[in-house]
């Protein structure tokens, strides 16, 4: 890769930068964050980075999450058309750096006071010895409720399965909505169930995949009870435009979900009073409680023409201030530990309510596989939800898939 020479000064070999003048070019940036709720807050933070820096001009593209993953994959390896940064998810980042698209950050302006990042959210940048990315937000998942609707029919969140059943049953009753929407097109809300019953996708220190134990064929078993005792319901597509149009609408009392979700939950008419809005843990299952651990990481491209402003840009993005401003306007978790004492931080019930949460969230293994392990159970989990398959057959389909994936894996 032809190492960049900036308008004012040249990269050494290292990558790390000797220019001593300022900033100068374009900044290309893929933002995959929620359009009309997240983006608009990111947006403003990047003009921040323009005025500090004039002579640079930040290029932002926003790119679906659904799309993005593949879409810097075939850039790259096209070698046209690729982003100098890209938001890159906690499980895209390994992919990414084993296939060499991102440039290493250690000793450059992009990483700074490393020791101030959550090591959990710093687990995935790091690869194969190097890093290759900085960690923007750190997410986990809970029970989003709705106050009005428990208060009607005399509820308090669930704290297991049984009593989100319970729970539900009497939302029915007295109020005739559904309790809780359970997202049917996308397996990483299958987690929480999957934790509940003591299972896991793999287990990376044995180089074993578990998704098809006793555990997992006992998840699927809860997750199809849910929406076959009509506690949840489902859909087998378009499950976030379902998800959030039915909680938003108090069409249903309950959905699991993220701290990505709470911006664009208070546009809904059930939450213009924010007050309105509750979050609890996970429901815990047979076994215990856990909810998974995700976010998003700002990488730069390894064939970027300005790895300068790059780097920068990936530092100003993820400053404690600009974590700050995030956690006080759309209520994301900071990845910096010195962000959680800040002002806007501290006011924000959500960012308070998730610490704890994301601090004992269960880890993937930060593999380059990792994030296609759920293409084929977004499968066979949807094929449980809608009737079309049973736990013990979509549990073997599973776990057949993942030891084609994990080359020798048990
Ligand atoms: C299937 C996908 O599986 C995995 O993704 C996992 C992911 O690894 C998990 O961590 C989890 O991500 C959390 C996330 O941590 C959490 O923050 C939140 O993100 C918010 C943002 O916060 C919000 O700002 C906004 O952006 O919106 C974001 C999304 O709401 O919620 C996410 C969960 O939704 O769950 C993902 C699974 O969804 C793979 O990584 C691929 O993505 C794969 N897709 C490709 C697979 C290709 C081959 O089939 C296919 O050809 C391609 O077309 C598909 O693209």
């Amino acid at each position: 890769l032809a190492l960049a020479a900036t308008a004012c000064g040249s990269d050494d070999e290292s990558g790390g930068s000797k220019s001593s003048g300022e900033l100068s070019g374009t900044v290309t940036w893929w933002d995959t964050s929620n359009v009309g709720s997240e983006d608009k807050v990111f947006k403003k933070i990047a003009e921040g980075f323009e005025k500090k820096h004039p002579k640079v001009d930040v290029k932002y593209v926003s790119v679906p999450f659904g799309d993005a993953q593949n879409k810097f994959k075939n850039a790259a390896q096209a070698g046209s058309g690729a982003p100098d940064v890209i938001r890159s998810e906690v499980a895209w980042t390994p992919e990414f750096a084993d296939l060499g698209y991102l440039a290493p950050l250690d000793g450059t302006a992009a990483l700074k006071n490393q020791d101030d990042f959550l090591k959990q959210a710093v687990a995935s940048t790091k690869y194969d010895g190097k890093t290759y990315a900085v960690p923007q937000v750190i997410d986990s998942m809970g029970i989003f409720y709705n106050k009005k609707l428990f208060k009607d029919a005399g509820v308090q969140p669930p704290a297991s399965i049984d009593e989100l059943k319970s729970v539900s049953e009497k939302i029915k009753d007295k109020t005739g909505k559904t309790g809780l929407y359970l997202r049917g097109d996308d397996s990483y809300y299958f987690l929480s169930f999957l934790y509940g019953e003591g299972g896991d996708l793999v287990d990376a220190a044995d180089k074993k995949v578990t998704v098809d134990n006793a555990a997992g064929v006992k998840a699927f078993g809860v997750v199809k009870d849910l929406v076959d005792s009509g506690a949840a319901k489902t859909d087998a597509t378009d499950g976030w435009e379902n998800m959030m149009q039915s909680f938003k609408n108090g069409d249903v009392a309950m959905m699991i979900n993220g701290p990505w979700a709470v911006a664009d939950t208070l546009t809904g008419k059930e939450f213009s009073d924010k007050g309105n809005l509750g979050i609890s843990t996970v429901p815990a299952g047979s076994a215990g409680q856990g909810a998974p651990q995700g976010g998003h990481n700002l990488a730069v491209y390894a064939g970027s023409k300005n790895l300068d402003a790059s780097y920068a840009f990936v530092d100003y993005m993820t400053s404690v201030e600009a974590q700050a401003q995030v956690a006080g306007e759309l209520n994301l978790l900071p990845t910096r530990t010195s962000a959680y004492s800040k002002q806007q931080a501290v006011d924000s019930e959500i960012v308070q309510f998730f610490k704890p949460v994301v601090e004992t969230a269960v880890e993937r293994p930060w593999i380059p596989e990792t994030g296609s392990l759920f293409a084929p159970l977004n499968t066979e989990y949807t094929n449980v939800l809608t009737g079309q398959t049973t736990p013990e057959k979509a549990a073997k389909a599973t776990g057949d898939s993942y030891r084609k994936l994990l080359k020798g894996w048990k």
